[in-house]
C-alpha cells in the first residue's frame, strides 16, 4: 500500500511529520490556515505538490467550521488565507497556481446571483478536495510517461539504474510521487535494476525519507552521499536521472532542492540523460527564466545543526561561505 502523508476526510486533516521520520510515524492535526502555514513552513511538509494540498485543505478544514451570511465576507477571507499560505515557502510555485486558480473561481461565484453564500461555501470546498484527486490522477500519469520515455532510449528488456534526489515520492504528493513515482513504475514493469539517490543535505530528505518509501516498498536502491554522484556517473552506468521541480520558468529553468544544479551538471558531462518529472501546476508561465524565480533561503540552524545538535563549529558563521540557497535554478531546458 502507498504511504499517506495527508489523510483527510469530511472536514478533518491531518499530516505526517515528516521532521521525525524516520525514528517515529506522528500525524499532526490541522485545524485551519495557522496550523497549514506551520507545518509547511518548518517543513513537517514539504515537497511542492504537497505544499499545494496541505495548504488549501487547511484553508477548506477553516472555512468548513464557519458560517457565512454574505459572501463577499466569504471571498475576501479566501484571498486573504490563500495569499498568506503562499509566504510559508515561495519558491514552490504549486501553491501559488492553486491560490490563482481558487481566487478566480471564488471570484466567479461571488458574481453568480443564483447561489447562495452556503450554496458558495460548499462548492469552495468541493473545489479544493478536486484538487486532491487530480494530484493522484497527475502522479499516475507522470509515472507512466516517465517510465516510457526512459525505457525507450535503452534496449528492450534493458534493466535501468535511475539516480534521483531529494524526495518527490508520496511524501511529497498525495499519491506515488512525479520523479520517484517514474521509479515506482519502472520496478512495477521489472525493468528496474537499481534506484541510486543522494542523502540530500541540509535535511536530508534522501537518507531520512526517500530511503523510507523505497524499504516500504522494497524497490532495490542505495543511498549515496551527495559528494558521490560524479564518481557515480563515471562507475555505476546510470540510465538516467530523474528529478523532481519546484517551479519551472516558460523557458523550462527549473528550480529544485539545492544540488540538482550540480547532477545536472555533472550528467551532462557523463552524457546520462536528465528528466524532470512535475505536474503543469509546477509550471509558471509568469516568469520567463530562471533568473526570476525567487529563491527561498532557509535558516542556517537547518545546516549547522542535525535533530538540534550542532555539527558546525561553533562561532560567527555569518560569512558569505557558510550562507546556503535552498534551491538554485540549473538547467537551461535542451530543445527536442
Ligand atoms: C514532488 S516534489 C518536487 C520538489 O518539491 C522536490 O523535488 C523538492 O525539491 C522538495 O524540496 P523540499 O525542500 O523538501 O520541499
Amino acid at each position: 500500500m502507498t504511504l499517506q502523508a495527508i489523510r483527510y476526510e469530511n472536514g478533518t486533516l491531518e499530516v505526517l511529520d515528516q521532521l521525525l521520520l524516520p525514528k517515529e510515524s506522528k500525524y499532526i492535526p490541522i485545524l485551519g490556515v495557522e496550523d497549514g502555514w506551520k507545518v509547511i513552513n518548518k517543513m513537517q511538509v514539504r515537497g511542492a505538490p504537497a505544499i499545494a494540498i496541505v495548504g488549501c485543505l487547511s484553508l477548506a478544514v477553516e472555512i468548513s467550521k464557519e458560517e457565512f451570511e454574505k459572501k463577499k465576507a466569504l471571498r475576501r477571507e479566501v484571498e486573504g488565507k490563500l495569499n498568506y499560505l503562499i509566504s510559508a515557502r515561495p519558491t514552490a510555485v504549486n501553491m501559488k497556481q492553486a491560490a490563482d486558480h481558487l481566487i478566480s473561481y471564488i471570484n466567479s461565484l461571488d458574481n453568480d446571483e443564483s447561489i447562495s453564500a452556503q450554496e458558495m461555501q460548499a462548492r469552495f470546498v468541493a473545489a479544493i478536495e478536486a484538487m486532491l484527486e487530480k494530484d493522484i490522477s497527475d502522479n499516475r500519469s507522470i509515472g507512466e510517461f516517465g517510465a516510457k520515455a526512459i525505457l525507450n532510449s535503452v534496449m528492450d528488456g534493458e534493466q535501468v539504474r535511475i539516480l534521483t534526489h531529494c524526495n518527490t515520492g508520496s511524501l511529497a504528493t498525495a499519491y506515488f510521487g512525479t520523479a520517484l513515482g517514474v521509479v515506482r513504475c519502472l520496478h512495477s514493469a521489472s525493468r528496474l535494476e537499481n534506484c541510486y539517490f543522494t542523502e540530500t543535505r541540509p535535511y536530508n530528505q534522501g537518507a531520512r525519507l526517500t530511503a523510507y518509501e523505497l524499504i516500504h516498498d522494497k524497490i532495490p536502491s542505495t543511498l549515496v552521499c551527495d559528494s558521490t554522484v560524479a564518481y557515480l556517473m563515471k562507475t555505476a552506468q546510470i540510465s538516467a536521472v530523474v528529478v523532481g521541480a519546484d517551479r519551472v520558468a516558460s523557458n523550462g529553468d527549473t528550480a529544485n532542492k539545492i544540488g540538482t544544479y550540480q547532477i545536472a551538471v555533472v550528467a551532462k558531462h557523463h552524457e546520462v540523460p536528465f528528466y524532470v518529472a512535475a505536474p503543469l501546476t509546477s509550471i509558471d508561465f509568469s516568469v520567463n527564466t530562471g533568473d526570476n524565480i525567487v529563491i527561498e533561503e532557509r535558516p542556517q540552524i537547518e545546516m549547522t545543526h542535525i535533530n538540534n545538535l550542532r555539527i558546525a563549529s561553533p562561532g560567527n558563521t555569518n560569512c558569505k561561505h557558510s550562507m546556503y540557497l535552498y534551491k538554485y535554478y540549473f538547467i537551461q531546458w535542451h530543445k527536442g
